[in-house]
């Protein structure tokens, strides 16, 4: 989803006291019912777009305005969000017939929260600034719930200029930001991240497989690994509800799998050997392979008990 969001310069004030949330993530945009139902909410204008527009109508019932293209809502607003899949979608979006960079021009600013390449983030900003706007990267650490909670970790890199101006709205999405420098060290220190992630995952999968296979009792050892040095917050959202082959969605394994790939190539580009991702990311092709796209990145634990054909 693309989200585009003007805001006048009198909410500052407002936007400071958190009077205004608003979340870009998972194919929708949170803006919190309390923003809206908030005194002086009336003071924030925001615009909003998305390829399937049905998405939107949540926040068109809170008062958000809706444009019909990328290119419309970044015409209409000073400051554009967006928030795409992949990398191809986050260039079509920018870049793209109708896409936002159309729309941009000098003193407006476009902050990318998507996980793409360096590569892809570079040519997004290329696209930007060729229009005098200012370009940010953004991708975010957190998912479904620090999202609805405004507790994301920002990764930005880019116009500082951008960065100072878009620092109040990071602040009610997120807990903390990071500022890098140069376009291209935000997307990458993302895909680091989720490299790390994706294969922490795969190990604590295996460890809740084998721990079955000889006759533990996987909860039990959810329990171990959460009082111990191992322990992470991740092992215990996710834990229980893989010991019960449950996998609500809040990271698509889908993404997951992206985001090793595009960690791969990062590694490539400085021949950096980085075997366990390698690894991990065919457990995930393999997880993709049996339908599981679309479940939460927890799901591949589903691709170690797939048995081998005889
Ligand atoms: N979910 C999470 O926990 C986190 C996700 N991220 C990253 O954020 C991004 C979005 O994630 P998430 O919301 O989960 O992903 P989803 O797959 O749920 O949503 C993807 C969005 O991209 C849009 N889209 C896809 N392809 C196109 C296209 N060709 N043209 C226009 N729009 C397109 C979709 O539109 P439509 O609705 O029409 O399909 C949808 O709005 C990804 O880069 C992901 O890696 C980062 C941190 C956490
Ligand atoms: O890119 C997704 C990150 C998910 C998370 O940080 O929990």
């Amino acid at each position: 989803m693309a989200m585009c969001s003007t805001f006048c310069p009198r909410l500052s004030t407002h936007l400071n006291s958190k009077s205004f949330s608003l979340f870009p993530l998972k194919t929708r945009f949170f803006v919190s019912i309390k923003a809206f139902s908030a005194p002086k909410a009336e003071l924030c204008d925001v615009t909003v777009w998305n390829r399937t527009k049905s998405k939107c109508e949540p926040l068109i019932s809170l008062g958000a305005k809706y444009k019909s293209s990328p290119e419309e809502v970044a015409a209409s607003c000073d400051v554009t969000f967006a928030m795409l899949a992949d990398p191809e979608s986050a260039a079509d979006v920018a870049c793209g017939q109708n896409g936002a960079a159309k729309g941009m021009g000098p003193g407006k600013g476009y902050v990318d929260v998507s996980t793409v390449d360096v590569e892809t983030s570079k040519l997004i900003c290329e696209h930007i600034r060729a229009t005098g706007a200012h370009f940010l990267e953004a991708p975010v650490s957190g998912s479904k719930k620090p999202a609805e909670d405004g507790q994301l970790i920002f990764l930005t890199a880019g116009d500082s200029v951008l960065y100072e101006k878009a620092a109040p709205l990071l602040d009610i999405m997120g807990k903390s930001r990071f500022y890098l420098g140069e376009v291209g060290n935000g997307a990458a220190m993302k895909l680091v991240v989720n490299m790390v992630m994706g294969s922490m995952m795969a190990s604590f999968s295996e460890g809740i497989v084998l721990s079955e296979k000889v006759g533990l009792d996987p909860s039990v050892l959810v329990e171990v690994i959460s009082q111990g040095a191992i322990s992470a917050p991740m092992y215990a959202v996710k834990g229980p509800s893989m010991v019960k082959s449950s996998y609500p969605t809040a990271f698509p394994l889908k993404h997951q799998q992206k985001d090793l790939r595009l960690a791969l190539g990062l590694a490539e580009s400085v021949s950096q050997p980085i075997p366990i991702a390698a690894a991990t990311n065919e457990l995930y092709k393999v997880a993709k392979s049996h339908g599981l796209s679309d479940q939460d990145f927890s799901a591949v634990i589903e691709a170690l008990k797939v048995k081998l054909q005889q």
